[in-house]
């Protein structure tokens, strides 16, 4: 996939509310046309509730509750059937939802695994420099429920990045974390996208993703 296009997109929850501020300033938000292409980076910024979570799940087909359009490659997403949808997030399209969705009784491995054995993208080798390079190695063994949640951030982080992609859609990816980590983080992304000539779009609520070339939107 090279590109994805937002036509008009508003959430449906937001209606009736286009002439009124953030929406009508937002730069993504009721846009004629909004690009993100491949390669490039892009962080999507804004306040709490003004839907960030919204947008990703729009985008990565999880929710349909949108006025506009979205498209991939030209193709309106809202005719997709499950198959494609299937087929787009095993190939093209990762995500790292807010809410992480780690199985906290799972091991810090296991969790990483379980995606890991559908894609066969990773050998444990390369999973365990991984979580080395993110200071989490010695946890690998520990349970996902007993991690902090900036630990469990990199953790699903980790697991976003067992699989092809062209775009990479993380909803606030270093909340909970601290300026160090996030660098680890962004260096991991950065090395994983160029890797595969793809697209990271990057939601934040203020701690941005420590990326040294973004456009940066206002949502
Ligand atoms: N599944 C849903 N169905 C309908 N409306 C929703 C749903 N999830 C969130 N909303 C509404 O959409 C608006 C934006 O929520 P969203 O979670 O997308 O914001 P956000 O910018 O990600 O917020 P935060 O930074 O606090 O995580 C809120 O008013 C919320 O009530």
């Amino acid at each position: 996939m090279q590109n994805i296009t937002l036509r008009r997109v508003l959430p449906q929850v937001f209606r009736g509310s286009e002439k009124e501020s953030p929406v009508c300033d937002s730069e993504v938000w009721m846009r004629d046309e909004l690009v993100f292409t491949r390669p490039g980076n892009y962080i999507i910024e804004a306040e709490s509730g003004t839907g960030k979570s919204s947008l990703c799940s729009f985008i990565y087909g999880a929710r349909t509750d949108y006025d506009g359009e979205i498209l991939m490659d030209g193709e309106p997403v809202k005719g997709y059937s499950i198959e494609k949808w299937c087929r787009l997030r095993r190939e093209a399209l990762a995500y790292l939802p807010q809410e992480m969705r780690l199985f906290p009784e799972l091991s810090v491995m296991d969790n990483i695994m379980v995606k890991n054995r559908l894609t066969s993208y990773r050998s444990e080798a390369e999973i365990l420099q991984m979580l080395d390079r993110l200071e989490l190695r010695h946890k690998a063994e520990w349970n996902a429920g007993l991690l902090s949640v900036g630990q469990q951030q990199r953790v699903a982080i980790i697991r976003a990045l067992c699989q092809p992609f062209d775009f990479l859609l993380v909803d606030e990816p270093v909340s909970h974390l601290d300026a160090r980590n996030n660098e680890s983080v962004a260096a991991l992304i950065v090395e994983e996208a160029e890797r595969r000539s793809a697209a990271v779009i990057a939601t934040s609520v203020g701690n941005k993703l420590t990326l040294n070339e973004f456009r940066l939107l206002h949502l």
